[in-house]
């Protein structure tokens, strides 16, 4: 995956002053299912454009080879073939998949023959606090292993101490270790304070190259939240208006329902608009999704199948 943006220099001036109101943000966020209700009839089309999004990822301590193997199987076809072909979406799979450095050569293995991305976490995920010498080796292992894309942490202490210039530079060392590869960059919001810090953090990360911003590892006791990725959002809008390059956005961390799947990718729309609703712009962070889309997915197959039975019977 070629990456897209090619960051800036530092220029503290584009973030110094943000200060986010936070009650107002969680205001926005609380009434986006008030403010919005998806049409029935689309919800399917909604789930499945989720579907082609996610990261369907393991990263479990307790991972092998076999786990990845069958993390594959389930990216190539994510959903039986019967409900895709009733809903019209042969041929889809998930966006790409997500594993520890030592599984990538696994799941590029389980996915020859497919476009199916693979993308590898480094830099010591999930807490990041390894010497930097040992985070960039990471990347590049994980590249040699043929990893397509790198999601990154960054180092929530630099940004605890408002060391902006110094996450600048070890990022923009990150990202010329993942060369042409697609980087994501983890902000680890759970453990930023403040959504001051979650905004400030976001600008320098996308000023650093990063082609993607993520919410969370997926281990912080506060992983994904609206409030968060509205600010976030907001961040790689200002961003595309004074670059006018797009950074993509990956929420991740605890997202288990088709209802997170549905307001996330409504978020995104209201604050980004529907072009966004794409792969290489959108990515969900996900280990157990699926299963649920799969679920909702079915009802609508079955609701489908019950109207046209309802028809036939005149
Ligand atoms: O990057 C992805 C996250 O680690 C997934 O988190 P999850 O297991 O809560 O879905």
């Amino acid at each position: 995956m070629e990456r897209k943006n090619p960051g800036t220099d530092f220029r503290l001036d584009w973030f110094e002053n943000i200060a986010i109101n936070t009650p107002a943000a969680e205001r926005r966020a609380a009434s986006l299912s008030a403010r919005r209700s998806l049409k029935k009839e689309w919800q399917a089309a909604w789930l499945l454009n989720a579907v082609r999004c996610i990261d369907l990822t393991t990263l479990s301590g307790d991972d092998t080879a076999d786990r990845v193997a069958r993390l594959c199987a389930k990216a190539r076809q994510p959903v039986d073939a019967g409900q895709l072909a009733a809903l019209g979406g042969e041929g889809l799979t998930t966006g790409a998949v997500c594993v520890y450095p030592t599984m990538v050569a696994a799941a590029k293995r389980a996915l020859q023959g497919t476009v199916i991305p693979v993308a590898s976490v480094a830099t010591g995920f999930p807490a990041g606090l390894m010497p930097l010498d040992l985070r960039l080796a990471e990347i590049r292992y994980a590249l040699d292993q043929g990893a397509d894309e790198i999601d990154i942490v960054i180092s929530r202490a630099l940004v605890l101490r408002a060391e902006w210039a110094a996450l600048y530079d070890e990022i923009c060392e990150m990202r010329e270790a993942c060369g042409a590869a697609r980087m994501k960059a983890i902000l680890a919001t759970g453990e930023l304070k403040t959504l001051t810090n979650v905004a400030k953090a976001s600008h320098v990360a996308m000023q650093a190259g990063a082609d993607f911003i993520k919410t969370s590892t997926g281990k912080e006791p506060v992983n994904a939240t609206l409030p968060v990725s509205l600010v976030m959002l907001r961040a790689i809008r200002d961003y595309r208006d004074r670059t006018g390059f797009a950074v993509g956005f990956k929420p991740a961390g605890g997202l288990r329902t088709a209802k997170d799947a549905l307001n996330w990718q409504v978020l995104m729309a209201e604050e980004l608009g529907r072009d966004w609703l794409r792969p290489d712009l959108f990515r969900i962070g996900a280990s157990s999704l699926l299963a649920d889309i799969e679920r909702q997915l079915s009802h609508h197959v079955t609701g489908r199948y019950a109207a046209v039975h309802r028809l036939a019977a005149g």
